[in-house]
């Protein structure tokens, strides 16, 4: 025989079984401890029943309700319950539609979604995603809390593991989206440790809001002018007094509609002499020209005459702000001076494409004097801008409330709603050309953008909005005498 057979046999690479610790007592122990664990095991299953009942109430109620009537009654009373539940449904959606989804359809939908969508595939797709994390054999995966659905999109609650951050969520906002089945989602942080993900599955703006009803008396509340809806169904209000606003966004985003629903809105004011608007169009007139009737004064170039505006207007400002010096902090009603908002069609054309230097600085110079010392005193200035770049709009941190209509680019979402906004979900870029007037809003002081649209002021609205703040002709009641000769 040649050489030896024996050959060593590959190592043992398999993982061993781990065993829980409390086999390795002895017997006697575990018969002692066997009552307690029977205790503590009833305990969990009781707060899990409580967790159950506390998410699926709906299902949970109507499995109970079922059963017990099916002992109680037998099958045909409970077919009976059944159809006149779903009549008395009917009925509650034909007379006040909001209520019935709000308290009961999307209920049922958020339990739906909760069983069907997230909680099947929430383990998956957070490994998938490297948002779970294996540590010294110990998986931290991210826990799935509250659902809420609301039918256009899911807040879906989620508390994140240690050492994790909300921008790792927000790098993985398309991968979550398309994960669970959405349109988009965005990330919000609602505590430390705590994130709320809005899964988006459809476009409350899809549809044009109408203008409301213009109101005869002059009562407007200059912190929160209604200009258009919130993609959660509340009024769009826009702070004027003690603010600046920034509107942006690329040719036919619909900026006009913001400039149009704020004067829609302030016309019964500017009726009762509250507030004056003073405007500048350095497009000939394209737009401030559809209602001239709204604005004390006007001027449709960015030439001198538009400059010696704003220098008058920078002036004015200096001047109420040295009268209100010790007296009133911020301008209100009974100071009998009108609040004045100005309004500029195309900032830009004014203090960036002004081919006279001279003419350019001034008006720069002026603009800048308004939105930084104009809060108090009760001027507000109302920018439209078509583009964002800093060399355009220099001064943007001077604006505390900013609009960003429809953009070109995502860089352009941060220069307009500031750094981080567009991680939050801003995505001013991704609006579509078929919403004109769907903005993202974000106010200094407000952590998280609001999306909304304006209302949409049709050509005759501004004819109606024209013949209501044209100055009233009096015509003379004919004397006695004439009235006789007529007849
Ligand atoms: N809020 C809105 N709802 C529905 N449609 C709108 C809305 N705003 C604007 N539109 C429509 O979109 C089109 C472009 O709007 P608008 O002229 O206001 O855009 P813009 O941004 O002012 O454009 P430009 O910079 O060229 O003046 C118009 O046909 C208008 O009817």
């Amino acid at each position: 025989m040649k050489g030896n057979p024996w050959v060593d046999p590959a190592p043992f690479e398999g993982a061993r079984p781990r065993v829980p610790w409390w086999v390795w007592l002895p017997g006697w122990i575990k018969l002692l401890l066997a009552p307690v664990a029977l205790i503590w095991l009833a305990g969990r299953l009781a707060v899990k029943l409580v967790l159950v009942t506390g998410r699926y109430p709906v299902a949970v109620t109507a499995c109970l309700g079922g059963y017990i009537g099916y002992r109680q009654f037998g099958l045909s009373p409970l077919v009976l319950a059944l159809l006149s539940l779903v009549c008395a449904l009917t009925v509650w959606y034909g007379l006040d539609r909001g209520s019935f989804l709000r308290f009961g359809w999307y209920r049922v939908l958020t339990e739906w979604r909760r069983l069907t969508v997230y909680v099947p595939h929430w383990r998956t797709v957070m490994r998938l995603a490297e948002l779970a994390k294996d540590s010294r054999g110990r998986e931290y995966r991210p826990k799935l809390r509250r659902v809420r659905s609301e039918g256009w999109r899911d807040k879906v609650r989620v508390r994140m593991i240690p050492a994790q951050s909300p921008e790792q969520w927000e790098a993985r906002r398309d991968n979550l989206a398309h994960s669970f089945n959405a349109r988009s989602c965005r990330v919000r942080v609602l505590r430390p440790s705590v994130l709320e993900l809005d899964f988006i599955h459809s476009d409350p703006l899809s549809r044009p809001v109408a203008v409301p009803q213009l109101a005869a008396v002059g009562d407007v509340d200059l912190k929160r002018v209604v200009v258009g809806r919130t993609e959660t169904g509340k009024p769009w209000r826009l702070r004027l007094l003690g603010s600046q606003v920034l509107v942006v966004g690329v040719p036919g985003a619909g900026k006009g509609s913001v400039l149009w629903s704020i004067v829609w809105q302030l016309a019964p004011a500017i009726k009762a002499g509250m507030v004056r608007l003073v405007g500048i169009d350095p497009k000939g007139g394209m737009e401030l020209g559809q209602c001239p009737d709204a604005f004390e004064k006007v001027i449709y170039d960015n030439g001198p005459e538009a400059v010696a505006l704003l220098e008058e207007i920078a002036a004015e400002v200096k001047e109420r702000a040295a009268r209100y010096r010790g007296i009133r902090r911020l301008w209100a009603r009974g100071t009998g001076e009108p609040f004045t908002v100005l309004i500029v069609d195309e900032l830009a054309d004014l203090i960036a494409y002004q081919p006279d230097r001279n003419l350019r600085e001034r008006a720069t110079r002026a603009v800048q004097t308004i939105t930084s010392q104009g809060r108090a005193p009760g001027y507000a200035v109302v920018g439209l801008v078509q583009d964002p770049r800093k060399e355009v709009v220099s001064f943007r941190h001077l604006f505390t409330t900013r609009v960003a209509l429809r953009l070109d680019e995502p860089v352009q979402v941060d220069m307009v709603l500031g750094d981080g906004v567009r991680q939050r979900g801003a995505a001013a870029h991704e609006i579509s050309e078929n919403t004109p007037g769907v903005a993202w809003l974000k106010e200094d002081g407000q952590r998280e953008p609001e999306r909304a649209r304006a209302f949409h002021v049709t050509d005759a609205d501004l004819v109606e909005l024209g013949v209501y703040l044209a100055p009233a002709t009096v015509h003379e009641f004919p004397t006695s005498g004439e009235g006789r000769a007529a007849a």
